[in-house]
């Protein structure tokens, strides 16, 4: 029997060698715009893994500032990149990823032009260097400079627009380029004035204080070690200040998908006895975490909601429900590129289910608020349109203004949407769908 021919042998890839000075950071995010991009993963959950080989904490921060803002600006990077290239480099191309790694550097985060491609261009060994080289030269020679106000993507600008408006997309770009406010809400409401004076913040609510962007490291702000506060968007303290009207001490309060813990928190403080129920075990760490600061006590159930069921009905109860996050766009630019058309629909199903299970457990009487931090429709509006046709034993309640944040109004549906212009002449706030219902 003949004996098969050898095989020649595959060349070796040479062994990469150390990176030089500045390499590694923007490896890393590569890595992390690879993450989003194409596998669809959020931009924090990539972090740990993609930014691993970094000494230390800077190094890690530029890592994520690159990938952030590239995922910002990507279609006014991208429309600079095909300006300069007579044949379009396909969208997963190496040398596109790269090409807006440099320019995002050189044009939005003010990193010297020669540095910005010097530390990318050992990305692209044994690839198109020149072509890489030749785009970033063309584009730095000819002035390129990327807009004040960035573009939305084309998708995600055409479904805003249909639902909300040509104003509401507008605001959105605005909302990614300005770097949004911190927001605290505070444990005890009735010290607001005081700690708008201390923190030398403005507030929009009882418990709501906002400090302009870049107001340093929020655990070296004054109330933090005596977790007089915690971080929480103002649209996100909706939900459970419409629970918190009218709450009697002790009663019971189910807070369903609740890690990491804001609304818990405002629960645990308007006097509920509260059970927060999360399936994720990381995510409940933080739930821990956050009761062990703010001391505030409640108990926490690692659980999934569609296999748990509470003891007995409760007073009120939360669905915060899990959904594509649109709404939180500015702080996580990644959402916008990873939450499609299905990702919408998966997330609405799992809400229907949520939402369903969770209506059962409100006692006669008690209160059922459902939130979002999304701006689509079919996880908000839609989704409860269905519910309240479906379930006869409940009904609205809307808020009333005094409930809700100054510049926040109920819709003349009864319950509240904030949208990207919403309070924007002070900062804005987060995309949010929230509805209170009472089980008759
Ligand atoms: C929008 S976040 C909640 C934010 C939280 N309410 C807060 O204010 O800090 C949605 C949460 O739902 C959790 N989750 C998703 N599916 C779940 C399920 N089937 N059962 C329980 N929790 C779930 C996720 O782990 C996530 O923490």
């Amino acid at each position: 029997m003949a004996r098969p021919a050898a095989r020649p042998a595959k060349p070796s890839r040479p062994a990469r060698g150390p990176d030089p000075l500045g390499t590694a950071t923007r490896r890393a995010a590569l890595r992390l715009l690879d993450a989003v991009l194409r596998r669809g993963e959020p931009l924090e959950s990539a972090l740990a893994l993609a930014t691993r080989a970094l000494p230390g904490g800077p190094d890690r921060g530029l890592a994520h500032a690159i990938a952030a803002e590239t995922l910002r600006r990507l279609p006014d990077l991208d429309a600079l990149i095909d300006s300069a290239t007579r044949q379009r480099l396909p969208d997963d191309a190496k040398a596109r990823f790269v090409l807006r790694v440099a320019l995002v550097q050189a044009l939005a985060l003010g990193t010297p032009p020669h540095a910005a491609i010097a530390t990318v261009l050992p990305l692209v060994d044994g690839g198109p260097k020149r072509l890489v080289h030749g785009v970033f030269g063309t584009l730095m020679r000819g002035g390129a400079t990327l807009s004040e106000v960035p573009s939305l993507l084309p998708a995600v600008a055409e479904r805003w627009r249909a639902y909300w408006g040509e104003e509401a997309v507008a605001a959105a770009a605005r909302a990614i380029a300005a770097p949004p406010p911190l927001d605290l809400t505070l444990r005890d409401p009735g010290t607001t004035a005081d700690w708008v004076e201390r923190l030398g913040g403005t507030s929009l609510a009882p418990g709501h204080v906002r400090l302009p962007a870049g107001a340093g490291a929020v655990s070296e702000l004054p109330g933090y070690a005596e977790g007089a506060w915690w971080v929480q968007d103002l649209a996100a303290s909706i939900p459970a200040r419409l629970l918190a009207t009218g709450a009697a001490p002790g009663a019971r309060a189910l807070d369903l998908c609740a890690a990491p813990g804001g609304k818990t928190l405002q629960l645990a403080a308007a006097g509920y006895a509260v059970t927060a129920v999360d399936v994720s075990e990381s995510r409940a760490a933080r739930l821990r975490d956050n009761r062990d600061r703010i001391g505030l006590a409640y108990d926490i159930a690692l659980a999934d909601v569609l296999d748990w069921s509470p003891g007995a009905p409760a007073q009120a109860v939360l669905v915060d429900a899990p959904c594509s996050a649109t709404g939180i766009f500015r702080r996580h630019p990644d959402v916008l590129h990873r939450a499609g058309d299905a990702t919408i629909a998966e997330m609405a199903e799992l809400q229907t289910r949520i939402l369903d299970r969770a209506a059962d457990w409100v006692a006669p009487g008690g209160t059922l608020v459902y939130a979002t931090c999304s701006l689509e429709p079919a996880e908000g509006e839609a989704q409860l349109t269905r519910f309240l046709a479906a379930r006869g034993d409940f009904a609205l309640a809307p808020p009333t203004q005094a409930e809700l944040p100054q510049g926040v109004a109920p819709t003349s549906e009864g319950w509240v949407r904030t949208l990207p212009g919403t309070v924007e002449a002070v900062g804005g706030c987060d995309g949010f769908f929230v509805a209170r219902l009472t089980r008759l």
